[in-house]
Formats: C-alpha cells, sequence, structure tokens
C-alpha cells in the first residue's frame, strides 16, 4: 500500500496576502478513492497540484510513502507515479494512438500498441478513429482520449482528476468515472477527484471539503 500524508501543509501564491491552503491535513492511500468538494476559488486545482508533483507545501509537508514529495526526483515522479487530468488538459494534435504512445514513453514505460488500441477501444472509440488527429474528433471523442491517457500508465500509484463534471461533460460524467473508479479499484490505485457538485459523490470512498483554506474530512461511506 502507498501513502500521500499533508501535515500542517500551507500554500500560499508569490506576492498573495492570503494561504490558499492553511495548515491542511489529511492521509490518502492506494485502493481508495476520494472526492474533495469546493466552491470556486476554494483551492481545489491548488490541491490537486500539490499532489501531483507540479507545486510544493510553502510550509508544512506532503509526503509519498513517507518522503516528502519535494525532495523527490519530481520529474520521475510526475512521469511515473502520477496520471494527472486538469480542467486545462490538453491533447497532442496527433492521433489518439500517438497521444497514449507518449503518455506511456514519457513515463519510461514501453508503448506495446495493441494495449493501446484495445484500451482506446473498449473506452467507446472506433477503430477508424484511433489514427484520426484528435482536433478532427468530436468533444465527446476527445474526452474518451483523455480517459484513456489516465488510464494508460500502469506503474502510476495516483490518478487525479480536476472536476470530471467539466472534463468529461460531453462524453458522460457517470460512465467516464464508473469506469475510473473501476479501473483504480482493480489496479489498487489511489483516486483523488474535485467537485462542485454532487453528481460524482457515489465513486468516492472517502468525501472531503475545502473551505477557507481548511480541508475537512466530511465522512466514509460505501460507494454503489
Ligand atoms: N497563479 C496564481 N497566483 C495567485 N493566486 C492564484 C493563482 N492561481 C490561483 N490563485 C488563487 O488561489 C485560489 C484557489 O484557486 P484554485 O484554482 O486552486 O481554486 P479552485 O477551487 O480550483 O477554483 P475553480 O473551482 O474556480 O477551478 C483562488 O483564490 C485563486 O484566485
Amino acid at each position: 500500500m502507498s501513502e500521500w500524508i499533508l501535515e500542517a501543509a500551507e500554500y500560499r501564491y508569490e506576492h498573495s496576502e492570503i494561504k490558499t491552503l492553511d495548515r491542511i491535513e489529511g492521509s490518502f492511500q492506494t485502493g481508495r478513492s476520494y472526492q474533495i468538494f469546493g466552491d470556486p476559488g476554494s483551492g481545489k486545482t491548488t490541491l490537486l497540484a500539490l499532489f501531483a508533483g507540479l507545486a510544493v507545501c510553502t510550509k508544512g509537508s506532503l509526503t509519498y510513502d513517507g518522503q516528502e514529495i519535494a525532495s523527490l526526483e519530481r520529474h520521475r515522479y510526475r512521469g511515473c507515479e502520477v496520471a494527472c487530468l486538469f480542467q486545462t488538459g490538453s491533447l497532442l494534435k496527433d492521433s489518439p494512438m500517438a497521444n497514449l504512445e507518449m503518455e506511456i514513453l514519457l513515463s519510461g514505460e514501453k508503448p506495446e500498441r495493441e494495449s493501446l488500441k484495445s484500451l482506446l477501444l473498449s473506452v467507446g472509440l472506433a477503430e477508424n478513429q484511433l489514427k484520426l488527429p484528435t482536433n478532427r474528433l468530436s468533444k465527446s471523442d476527445r474526452q474518451l482520449v483523455t480517459l484513456a491517457k489516465l488510464m494508460i500508465k500502469s506503474k502510476a500509484q495516483l490518478v487525479l482528476v480536476d472536476e470530471p463534471e467539466k472534463v468529461f461533460s460531453e462524453c458522460g460524467v457517470l460512465f467516464a468515472m464508473a469506469r475510473l473508479r473501476n479501473y483504480c479499484l482493480q489496479q489498487k490505485k489511489c483516486l483523488i477527484f474535485t467537485t462542485q457538485s454532487t453528481q460524482s459523490v457515489n465513486f468516492a470512498d472517502e468525501l472531503w471539503g475545502l473551505n477557507g483554506g481548511k480541508l475537512l474530512f466530511i465522512k466514509e461511506q460505501r460507494p454503489s
């Protein structure tokens, strides 16, 4: 089992008067899924950026299996240990196959064309779409490619999604989250997603909230 622990973690943007995240605490483990609920501007994206190794705590700590993420080789951590999808997430203009190949290469794994192809088909793309430039796909099909990208890195222990209702708005948030949650459960990964809505609540084992810079544990539940 792997674990991420936040201890008195703070984040303050440069030149900002206020702490976006203020002495937050929590522990997050592989094999479980977590929903972090928060209003616009509450710090959801900032918190995911800490987990992704894109930002580091300005005080306190976030550790991964006992090691401070700031002290890890963050390029390797981001490339190998984490699969993330932010609202600004984008695809290469190349084909869905090329997008998955690039993701795999960046993680240091070896792309196997058959497994890339079967993953893309399994999320709902058609065979004749696999080699089309992604800008010729519909928005819904592009979102299916981003879903596949999240599931292609077999070694990644942590899967992060910033507001699934937005990033899977066209292909169906319930479909995408059911698929992602099953994948994370089967592969014993840790899934953390943020939200402003209740749509994806049933895909989480634990519900947390962000408010006024504080991270609050709300409750544990049995996901459906
Ligand atoms: N680069 C930055 N510099 C200064 N302040 C920032 C920066 N990025 C975000 N903020 C501020 O930090 C706070 C948290 O932003 P963040 O994007 O993490 O919130 P959020 O909950 O993800 O918001 P949303 O739901 O609108 O995406 C906001 O007040 C935002 O204005």
